[in-house]
């Protein structure tokens, strides 16, 4: 069994700072009070995914999961242990980060695909299929200064979906298409799953791990809570509870 992603007691501190100003803080350190604190977002985290794995990432809201799958992106970098992957990555992650205002959606197209590692000859290739997911139509020509959240979160995905990557990571929460949009990318992800490319995502939505996923981990105050089956650990969070949250479990409400 080959290993995609390898954790190896990774932590990841934050400082916070409680001063706006330089004034403020040169007032508090003068009065001997504590300016800033350090925390740690990701704290001493350990495990290995293999290929051909669908790893769901869940966890309450600040436990960490964005900044673990900084670490695995690349985005960021472990203050201590290590981070290993194999292979292209890439995903739903800070999409369109990359985007230039002042170029039009197809010069974006051709960045975006370019910053993820993807050639000339491979973005040509993949062209129309990349536009035709985005269903941008006649904006395709128009500077992306002038798309809305939404139409740029389209093009992002499209370029990363179409993308061949050996690793698929993404977060839900980067997903501000509508709903047939949606839609549409839970379908390319189940087919990115099925072709056996490793997934690793991050959701709130029970409903959306459950299909996707074979494997959940889920992120407590930065440490790693759980690691195993879906059910086990949809239940270990209690989001299997007729609760508040059942609305998540909508294959159309805050999943994709
Ligand atoms: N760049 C940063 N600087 C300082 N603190 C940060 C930074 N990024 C994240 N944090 C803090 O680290 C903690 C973990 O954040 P993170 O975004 O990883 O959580 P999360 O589990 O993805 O949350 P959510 O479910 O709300 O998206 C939070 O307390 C957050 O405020």
């Amino acid at each position: 069994m080959t290993t995609m992603i390898k954790v190896d007691n990774a932590t990841k501190a934050f400082t916070l700072s409680y001063q706006r100003s330089l004034k403020q803080t040169v007032l508090a350190k003068a009065r001997g009070r504590k300016t800033h604190d350090t925390f740690n977002a990701v704290d001493d985290v350990t495990f290995s995914v293999h290929e051909g794995e669908a790893v769901g990432l869940m966890g309450l809201n600040g436990s960490g999961k964005s900044t673990l799958l900084k670490l695995i992106s690349g985005v960021m970098r472990p203050d201590s242990g290590s981070v290993l992957t194999r292979g292209r990555i890439a995903g739903l992650i800070a999409t369109g980060t990359g985007f230039d205002n002042n170029l039009s959606g197809r010069e974006n197209l051709y960045l975006n695909a370019a910053i993820l590692g993807m050639s000339r000859a491979e973005t040509d290739r993949k062209f129309d299929e990349i536009v035709d997911f985005a269903d941008l139509g006649k904006f395709l020509d128009t500077d992306v200064a002038y798309y809305s959240s939404g139409m740029k979160a389209r093009l992002g995905f499209s370029v990363a979906v179409n993308v061949d990557a050996d690793i698929f990571i993404a977060d839900e929460a980067l997903a501000v298409g509508d709903r047939p949009f949606k839609r549409k990318c839970k379908k390319r992800m189940d087919e990115i799953v099925a072709s056996g490319v490793t997934m690793f995502y991050v959701s709130h939505a029970p409903g959306s791990v459950r299909t996707l996923c074979n494997r959940v981990l889920i992120m407590e105050n930065g440490r790693l809570g759980f690691d195993g089956d879906v059910e086990e650990g949809i239940h270990y969070l209690h989001y299997d509870d007729n609760g508040d949250d059942s609305g998540d479990d909508d294959e159309l409400g805050t999943d994709i």
